[in-house]
């Protein structure tokens, strides 16, 4: 029996978002959910303590970064990701077929697998639906993803249709390749970009494969946010009610609410620690960016409507010192800021479920954040 289990609470009666909780070999949590990216084994400058205190549940690592450095077989060694990064609760991991797209040039896609340049040091590479599984097998996540081609935006219709049969092809090699079906849970991914009935293909395929999850792939690779909410409107009813959806690479505030507005349970994006690099943070009433000379002589938290370490205990002031002057504390502060704001926004949505007001707090949240601002 799958080791993923996906229970659904309660419908939101004003939007048709979903409350659930997704039951792994590594605990349990409430979803909507955002996932902290932690690519080469640590949610960068955050320790596992700080992402525990703030309610991060599920990580994502990544088959592809992980191969190359520190090497699967290191992390197989140490007894798996978990221990190898001292973390206990969800771990998911990407297949890499996306990295070996967004990293990798001089690229060619066969049947059997990807033939690419390893984004270090130029080798040649090759990563098939096979090497992926034996890959997350090592790595020992809890939920493996599929090896799928998450083909470039935009995509002709033939291009997507041709990648969607490949990669449903993928998808069943994954399935047999699954050595340890009762610990690990693997979820397909639905391709088919903006094309509904190649979305429906992708998913009648998957589906018919009897996957614990399923991810919704294609999406945040450029396309306008009306594209990616249409999509999801005519691709998420076609998933299994009982099963978990995850929405891949979304993303920004407003992503996250209107993904659970079209019943996505599950989200991932490096936005938080990555802009929070450059001291860019998200805040109640929008972006900051702290390097602003304007923010000097502000000796008020990043975020007013904040309680999190960062906004109790530091000013902006000072943290614009810090990144300024290229302080590693600085990214600290600000990272941890943006990760908890992603974490507390999807406790807001799961509230807001609960309550049957979610249409209502995305009104207030937009408003204030300044979404709606032409
Ligand atoms: C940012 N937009 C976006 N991301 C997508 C991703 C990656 C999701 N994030 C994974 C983490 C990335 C950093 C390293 C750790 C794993 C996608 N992944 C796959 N396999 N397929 C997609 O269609 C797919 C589509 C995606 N769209």
């Amino acid at each position: 029996m799958t080791p993923i289990r996906y229970e659904l609470i309660k419908t939101c009666k004003q939007t048709g978002a979903r409350l659930g909780i997704l039951h792994t070999p590594h605990g349990s949590f409430e979803t909507p959910m955002f996932m902290p990216v932690g690519t080469l084994a640590t949610v960068k400058t955050l320790s596992p303590e700080e992402l525990k205190e703030m309610g991060a549940g599920v990580i994502l690592s990544n088959t592809y970064h992980l191969w190359l450095r520190p090497g699967h077989d290191i992390v197989k060694e140490a007894g798996g990701l978990h221990s190898f990064m001292n973390w206990d609760r969800g771990i998911l991991t990407d297949s890499g077929g996306f990295q070996v797209f967004s990293l990798s040039e001089f690229r060619r896609i066969e049947e059997e697998g990807v033939y690419f340049r390893n984004h270090l040091n130029g080798d040649q590479l090759f990563l098939s639906p096979e090497k992926a599984m034996e890959i997350q097998n090592a790595l020992g996540s809890d939920i493996m993803m599929a090896f799928d081609e998450c083909p470039p935006y935009p995509a002709t219709y033939e291009y997507m249709k041709r990648s969607v049969e490949r990669t449903s092809r993928w998808a069943e090699r994954c399935l047999k390749a699954h050595q340890r079906p009762n610990e690990q849970g693997l979820f397909g991914i639905v391709q088919g970009g903006e094309f509904e009935d190649l979305r429906k293909q992708s998913a009648q395929d998957l589906v018919s494969l009897d996957f614990p999850g399923y991810a919704v792939g294609g999406l945040s690779v450029g396309e306008p946010k009306e594209v990616m909410n249409r999509v999801l409107e005519f691709t998420t009813p076609l998933l299994p009610a009982n099963k978990p959806r995850y929405l891949m690479g979304v993303g920004s505030p407003d992503s996250l609410i209107d993904g659970a507005i079209r019943g996505i349970d599950m989200f991932d994006c490096v936005l938080p620690t990555r802009i929070g690099r450059n001291g860019t943070v998200m805040t109640s009433e929008g972006r900051v960016v702290i390097k602003n000379a304007k923010y000097a002589r502000d000796f008020t938290p990043l975020d007013p409507n904040c309680d999190c370490y960062t906004c109790r205990n530091y000013t902006r002031a000072y943290i614009r010192h810090l990144i300024k002057c290229d302080e590693t504390f600085g990214i600290r502060l600000t990272s941890y800021h943006n990760v908890y704001f992603l974490i507390k926004l999807m406790e807001q949505v799961r509230q807001a479920i609960r309550e049957d007001r979610l249409g209502d707090f995305r009104e207030q949240f937009f408003e204030q954040y300044g979404f709606n601002k032409p």
